[in-house]
């Protein structure tokens, strides 16, 4: 299988602050989209910042198109969409001018698709994008990384300040992205039901270290979250348990392998959210 985005044994440290990437690792495979899953500050968007450049990785690899990504690299920059929810773009410009300033910085930059995304998001020609709301700014941001021909977006929290119409719609137009087999996504949001609808697989990051990367198809299949007594709990398989967390008279455990659990202990259905509080809040064995 060959990848659109390989991040290699990732670190990288702040000199201000206690906070480092703990060798990250993960890829995303042609024609998919990868859900980054992870608390505030478990880092999402360093790990982002370190695939683009925009931070300088302390070491590690990252593949971008098989090429190895380094800051002077301007053709595999070209080739990625971007959007962050604090992205900047000009307050003084309205979509018309923006247009055609962007027709300027990207080779590839294609006016008919992003007039397309504009009317798509209904988006106002002629006011000033200072004026614009918050989701107003992403759907432009979205639009902007879909026109110049990107084939791997990396969208931070890009799904954060829409309405459930506007998240719809660019839900939709992500997964549409990915459908030609020859791009891929990579997506952080808080928002889990999003990465539930589109994502093909979800990378759960907790304090700068990858606690799992799971194919969405499996997740129901092969994965459980169980809540058993503490006799219970002693009978599990230690490398079963990814996790766990002691209530007060029961322990709720995530495991790996539910076919290998005894048929005695209850399995509950669970949600993308109720793995993503117990891995970020239960212990591990
Ligand atoms: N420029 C910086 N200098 C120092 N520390 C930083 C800097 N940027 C981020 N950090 C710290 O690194 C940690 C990870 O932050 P990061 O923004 O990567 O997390 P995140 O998972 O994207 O969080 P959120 O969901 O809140 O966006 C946090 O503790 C944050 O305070």
């Amino acid at each position: 299988m060959s990848f659109i985005l390989e991040v290699d044994n990732l670190r990288k440290q702040y000199s201000d602050s206690a906070f480092a990437l703990k060798g990250v690792s993960f890829s995303i495979p042609y024609g998919s989209i990868v859900g980054f899953i992870g608390e505030n500050g478990a880092g999402k968007s360093t790990t982002m910042g370190s695939i683009l450049g925009t931070l300088q990785k302390d070491s590690g690899t990252i593949h971008i198109f098989g090429e190895e990504m380094a800051p002077d690299k301007l053709h595999l920059k070209e080739n990625i969409g971007v959007v962050f929810d604090d992205i900047k773009l000009p307050g003084d410009l309205n979509i018309v001018k923006l247009g055609n300033v962007f027709q300027r910085i990207y080779k590839q930059w294609n006016q008919k698709t992003f007039d397309h995304y504009v009317d798509f998001f209904s988006l106002p020609r002629n006011k000033k994008i200072r004026g614009f709301s918050r989701g107003m700014s992403m759907k432009l941001s979205a639009a902007v990384a879909l026109s110049h021909d990107a084939k791997l977006l990396i969208l931070d929290e890009a799904t954060a300040g829409l309405d459930p119409t506007g998240r719809d719609e660019l839900l939709d137009v992500l997964k549409g992205f990915v459908q030609d087999g020859k791009r891929g996504i990579l997506l952080s949001s808080h928002i889990t039901s999003d990465i539930e609808k589109i994502a093909d697989s979800l990378v759960f990051i907790k304090n700068g270290k990858i606690l799992l990367n799971v194919k969405k198809a499996e997740l129901r299949e092969k994965y459980a979250i169980l809540q058993c007594r503490q006799n219970e709990f002693d009978l599990i398989q230690q490398k079963l348990i990814l996790t766990y967390k002691k209530n007060e008279d029961t322990v709720d455990v995530l495991v790996s392998d539910r076919e290998q659990v005894p048929s005695s202990i209850t399995k509950k259905d669970f949600t993308i959210d109720d793995m993503t509080l117990l891995l970020m809040r239960g212990e591990t064995a």
